[in-house]
C-alpha cells in the first residue's frame, strides 16, 4: 500500500476535524462525487447545464443570459446537494424502517428540486424564447 493509498483510507474513516484545507477541501470533493454518484438526476442536470452551455456558445447569449442561466443552474444543483443530505440523514435515523416524518422529509426535500428544476426551466424559456422565436419565423 503506498502512502496515497494510506491518505485516502484515512480519509474514508476519518471522525475528527479536518486539520488542513488541503484536507477539507478533498472532503468536499468527495461530497461532490457523493452526489454524482448516487443521483441520477444530477448526472442528468449536469448533462442538461452542457447542452445549455453548449447553445449558448452557439447564439452567442449576452452577460447577463450567462449570469441567469449560473444561477439557474446554481440553485438547481443545490437542492440537489440538499436532497441528497436530507435522504443520507433519514436513512441514518431510521434504517430500513417506514416513518411518516421520514416520508415527509424525503418528499420535501424532492419537492425542492422539483420546484428548483421548474425555475430553472422557465429561466431557459425566458433567455432562449427570443432565440426560438426566431428560429422559427415567428
Ligand atoms: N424510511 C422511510 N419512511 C417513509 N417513507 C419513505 C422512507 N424512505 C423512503 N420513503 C418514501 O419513498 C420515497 C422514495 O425514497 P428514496 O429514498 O428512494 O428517495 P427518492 O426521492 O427516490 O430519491 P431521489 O432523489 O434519488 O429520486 C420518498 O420520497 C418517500 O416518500
Amino acid at each position: 500500500m503506498d502512502s496515497r493509498d494510506k491518505q485516502s483510507r484515512r480519509r474514508l474513516s476519518q471522525i475528527d476535524k479536518n486539520t488542513s484545507f488541503h484536507q477539507a477541501f478533498h472532503h468536499a470533493v468527495d461530497g461532490i462525487v457523493e452526489v454524482l454518484r448516487r443521483e441520477r438526476n444530477m448526472r442528468y442536470h449536469v448533462v442538461m447545464a452542457i447542452f445549455v452551455l453548449a447553445i449558448g456558445l452557439y447564439l452567442g447569449l449576452g452577460r447577463s443570459d450567462w449570469i441567469w442561466i449560473t444561477i439557474a443552474f446554481f440553485i438547481v444543483i443545490m437542492s440537489e446537494f440538499v436532497n441528497t443530505m436530507v435522504e443520507a440523514i433519514v436513512d441514518l435515523a431510521v434504517g430500513h424502517h417506514f416513518h411518516p416524518l421520514a416520508k415527509v422529509a424525503k418528499d420535501v426535500a424532492a419537492g425542492a428540486v422539483l420546484v428548483a428544476a421548474t425555475t430553472a426551466v422557465v429561466i431557459g424559456l425566458l433567455i432562449f424564447q427570443p432565440y426560438l422565436f426566431q428560429l422559427l419565423g415567428w
